[in-house]
């Protein structure tokens, strides 16, 4: 590694330094008896109701801090909106959705009011010298900070997120999560001091729980203040749903009209923030006024406050769509306790599913967080569909756009045409950090965005110090660089590598050397994930050292570094990792290790999911294997067995599939996805008794293998031959596992779909998708080239660039990432890759001779030269062989010709 312990001023800036430690936590403020005793809140209250508009004051800092409650102070809690003291009445006016039918003239005109608020300190954009705005290290940091309180939220883990003052805080338990948390069963009581409800362990479902009586027609209110115990007295003698109160009118004043002014007010009582940051204001705007908008914001910037802030002012509800489970988990902790969210994913049970589902039609969840997959199931859809839904956000909408560098074919599924059809949504919000001008363009194609509904500041936040060094030892190029300073004083640290065999090594040896680090990666149990990220939130663990698997979504605001031990993929991961760092405005270090062997190893994954015309036809064949007798008839295709068959990734075949469903002409379409083998055990009544009452059982019965007393059948089997959905028949089964009848086991994961149309020309087909899908692999080889060349472009070229000295490479990393966003165009990339090599032919004939019992393609060939394992050709058997791996410096491309021609030769001499 090239040192950079060599400049002792490497980490100046203006941007104040980080504390060395973690500063200690502030004195406990005096606490007050209670909450209405506040002369001086009392006073505020009344002031601003009674002020005109245009005069109103946003509330500001109260004199003394809130009494700080511990994490599990759930004592102050809010209404539901359905309580609040106004009626909200649907609009039809699909541009306006939801909001209150009548509105006033100059509904959204510009008040002066708000040139006038602050504007957040944190800048954005890298201003011409690129430093930041001067904050003492030990003061706030300089951002909009929260402006009374550093409560924690009730089911926080990570307790960054600040909370709504104290006063704000009276009906609502937080957005409880099942996953993650471990609160121990806890009871409330009321004000008489009557227990009341207990949650958490509890609690069956990923929703908040509130007790709700019906209070006159479809009124519902909340039962109980949810007080706990210990808090009680003092609370009993508060006057209650004050903090309600002021969010209910500031929620008021934005329905009647979302002038700049009211909305900072809503803000303000809501969040306890000042102003709004760069971008918040305009696409809260935008949203209110019923527009497809899309937003590009970078990391940390505050994304999630622009739907929340609609979705409380929305009488209907905001479903949120995110890419992972653990995302959503933590977007929900993070809501406002004042908005009621609820999440469905593919771990929960159907009785978590139902509850959530009974909630929503209840209206007793105004956000709720749903995976794209769920848009595959006909019933969550046809649930859906009466209930108005006033916004759909899509959360980290780059995974849209095939050209990203974190494409999910099930957001595929997320197209304008279909969310309109369906479910009659009129306003879509799509986020992201990391877009390139040709994934935004993909994004707002499918989402129907105009162009000129675009809000973007895609700048990197300033107070990241960004530092990059060529390493030809990093294990020992990390420790010294965690040894010394700036990275020596600071706290906490993300170490992102690529494998998660590294990560656990690398966490081994720096415990080794006495600093306190954890390994996270996907293998690592979910329960243990949390624990974790737990841990390091406390800042009881220093170090978190994880694949790409840790941060989405991790809001930890005083994170001092990042460091990159391997180097990522694309320069949207390298933004989308380093902003996990300064999140709390102060000065932050992004250190990035990079080297040949990692770059070359890295370029060979990305033809991990490559795929061949031939495979594809096959694939096509399997697909439309079937007689068109039956429309509606359900297929299934089991991934694993699948997967070895066509030598292809699971993923890569769900891309097909979705692709066969949503391309310009529809062929199938596709279900949700199923364990399909089933294997059956009666309990009670016997299996011929059972079926003479019960249809399903007769039909299993007759369908079934008899195994050691055990009935084997296909779910999709059985559901055909009596004509009822796959989700019917498990939620049969379910039932009769519940009377106690039978017991089961589902196995064989697989992807299932009807057929709409058989393709007339397979041919054509085929190669149409595997054009289309050699492009996409084309393109992520770019990108990995483009974040190589950077580092390269730092390390080599940049002396010339202003600020740019030693390791320190801000001012030309920026650069590089900003002009890479805006122009992602297509274009070769230069590489370092090989594109001859003496040996290569004569090596593949000589492998070729030594397995001439297997089977091969030149792309299976060119993978075993290049050390990749494929769903056919596992690492556990082909890295046996002393090729596995070994010219992976030369191009793929190049590798495959050559495997090309020594396979014809081959194959031409055995013929012979
Ligand atoms: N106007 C504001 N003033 C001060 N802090 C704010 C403001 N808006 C949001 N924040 C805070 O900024 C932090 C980051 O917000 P958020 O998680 O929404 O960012 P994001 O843009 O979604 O980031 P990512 O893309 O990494 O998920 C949160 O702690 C949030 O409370």
């Amino acid at each position: 590694m090239e040192s950079d312990s060599d400049s002792d001023s490497s980490h100046i800036s203006s941007t104040p330094p980080r504390n060395p430690m973690p500063p200690p936590p502030p004195p406990p403020p005096p606490r007050r008896p209670t909450l209405l005793s506040s002369h001086k809140s009392k006073i505020r209250l009344k002031s601003s109701s009674s002020s005109s508009k245009s005069q109103r004051k946003l509330p500001s800092e109260p004199a003394e801090p809130p009494p700080q409650p511990s994490l599990d102070d759930t004592s102050l809690n809010l209404p539901p909106l359905s309580t609040l003291p106004f009626q909200i009445r649907c609009s039809s006016n699909l541009h306006r959705p939801n909001l209150i039918e009548t509105l006033p003239a100059g509904y959204f005109s510009k008040s002066t009011f708000f040139s006038k608020i602050q504007r957040p300190s944190l800048n954005f954009e890298p201003s011409e010298s690129f430093t930041c705005p001067p904050v003492s290290a030990d003061r706030a940091p300089p951002e909009n900070k929260p402006n009374n309180f550093i409560k924690k939220h009730p089911n926080l883990i990570g307790a960054n997120a600040p909370l709504p003052p104290a006063k704000l805080r009276k009906c609502s338990e937080g957005n409880f999560v099942k996953l993650n948390l471990n609160h121990g069963r806890r009871k409330f009581v009321n004000r008489k001091g009557k227990k009341k409800s207990s949650y958490a362990s509890s609690s069956r479902g990923f929703y908040r729980r509130s007790k709700r009586k019906s209070k006159g027609e479809g009124d519902v209110e909340m039962e109980s203040v949810c007080d706990e115990e210990g808090l009680v007295t003092e609370i009993g003698q508060q006057k209650p749903k004050k903090g309600c109160e002021l969010i209910d009118e500031a929620v008021l004043e934005v329905q009647n009209e979302a002038s700049d002014e009211n909305l900072a007010r809503l803000l303000n009582v809501m969040y306890g923030y000042d102003s709004f940051r760069e971008g918040q204001l305009e696409a809260i705007k935008m949203v209110l006024d019923g527009k497809s908008t899309m937003l590009v914001l970078p990391t940390g910037a505050g994304k999630s406050l622009c739907y929340q802030i609609p979705a409380t002012v929305f009488s209907g509800v905001t479903l949120v769509v995110s890419p992972l489970v653990a995302l959503m988990i933590d977007q929900l902790k993070q809501l406002p306790p004042v908005i009621q969210g609820g999440l469905l994913c593919s771990s929960q049970t159907p009785q978590e599913v139902s509850e959530t589902l009974r909630l929503l039609q209840e209206g007793g969840i105004k956000v709720l967080f749903v995976s794209p997959e769920r848009f595959l199931n006909a019933e969550f859809l046809s649930i859906l569909s009466p209930i108005p839904i006033s916004l759909l956000v899509v959360d980290e909408a780059h995974c849209i756009s095939e050209w990203s560098h974190n494409f999910r074919p099930s957001y595929m599924r997320l197209r304008a045409s279909l969310l309109c059809t369906r479910l009659n949504i009129g306003c879509i919000l799509a986020m992201t950090a990391t877009a390139t001008t040709t994934t935004l363009n993909a994004i707002m194609s499918a989402l129907e965005i105009p162009s000129t509904n675009l809000i973007q500041n895609a700048k990197l936040r300033d107070n990241m110090q960004l530092s990059v060094s060529l390493s030809g030892n990093r294990t020992k190029d990390l420790l010294t660089l965690i040894k010394s300073p700036p990275f020596v004083e600071l706290q906490s640290i993300i170490i992102y590598c690529k494998f998660q065999s590294e990560t656990d090594i690398i966490s081994r040896y720096l415990c080794d050397n006495n600093i306190s680090a954890k390994s996270y990666h996907s293998s690592i149990t979910s329960k243990d994930r949390s624990r974790i990220q737990e841990l390091f939130c406390s800042n009881k663990i220093r170090v978190v050292v994880a694949t790409v698997a840790f941060g989405m979504g991790l809001d930890k605001r005083d994170v001092g570094a990042v460091i990159h031990y391997s180097m990522p993929e694309s320069l949207e991961e390298y933004v989308q990792e380093i902003g996990r760092a300064g999140r709390d405005g102060r000065l932050s270090h992004c250190h990035l290790f990079f080297d040949d062997t990692t770059y070359f190893k890295l370029r060979s994954l990305m033809h991990s999911e490559g795929v061949d015309e031939y495979a594809v036809n096959k694939f096509l064949c399997e697909i439309f294997s079937t007689d068109m007798k039956h429309p509606g008839k359900i297929h299934a295709i089991i991934k694993e067995s699948s997967s070895r068959k066509f030598d292809m990734k699971e993923e890569v075949m769900l891309t097909l599939l979705t692709q066969l469903e949503l391309g310009e002409v529809q062929y199938i379409h596709l279900l949700p996805q199923l364990n399909v083998t089933c294997t059956l055990n009666f309990y009670k009544t016997s299996p011929m008794l059972l079926s003479d009452k019960d249809n399903v059982v007769s039909a299993i019965l007759k369908k079934s293998e008899t195994k050691q007393g055990q009935y084997v059948f296909d779910i999709p089997t059985v559901a055909n031959s009596i004509g009822v959905t796959t989700t019917e028949l498990s939620n049969h089964l379910q039932n009769l596992k519940l009377k106690g009848e039978i017991t089961y086991d589902v196995k064989d994961p697989a992807y299932c779909y009807s057929i709409v149309e058989v393709p007339r020309d397979f041919c054509s087909l085929s190669r149409h998708l595997t054009k289309w899908l050699l492009e996409v692999e084309c393109f992520k080889v770019q990108k990995l080239d483009a974040m190589f060349n950077a580092a390269i472009f730092a390390v080599n070229d940049c002396e010339k660039m202003q600020g740019c000295h030693g390791t320190q490479h801000t001012p030309c990393l920026q650069r590089k990432i900003l002009d890479y966003f805006k122009d992602d165009g297509r274009r070769d990339i230069p590489n370092k890759m090989g594109q001859s090599s003496p040996f290569l032919r004569a090596d593949i004939k000589v492998f070729l001779q030594g397995n001439s019992q297997a089977k091969f393609t030149p792309r299976a060939i060119a993978r075993i030269m290049h050390g990749i394992a494929s769903p056919a050709y596992p690492s556990a058997t082909w890295s046996r062989t002393h090729f596995w791996g070994r010219y992976t410096q030369i191009d793929f491309q190049v590798v495959m010709e050559a495997a090309k021609v020594e396979l014809m030769n081959f194959v031409g001499k055995d013929a012979l």
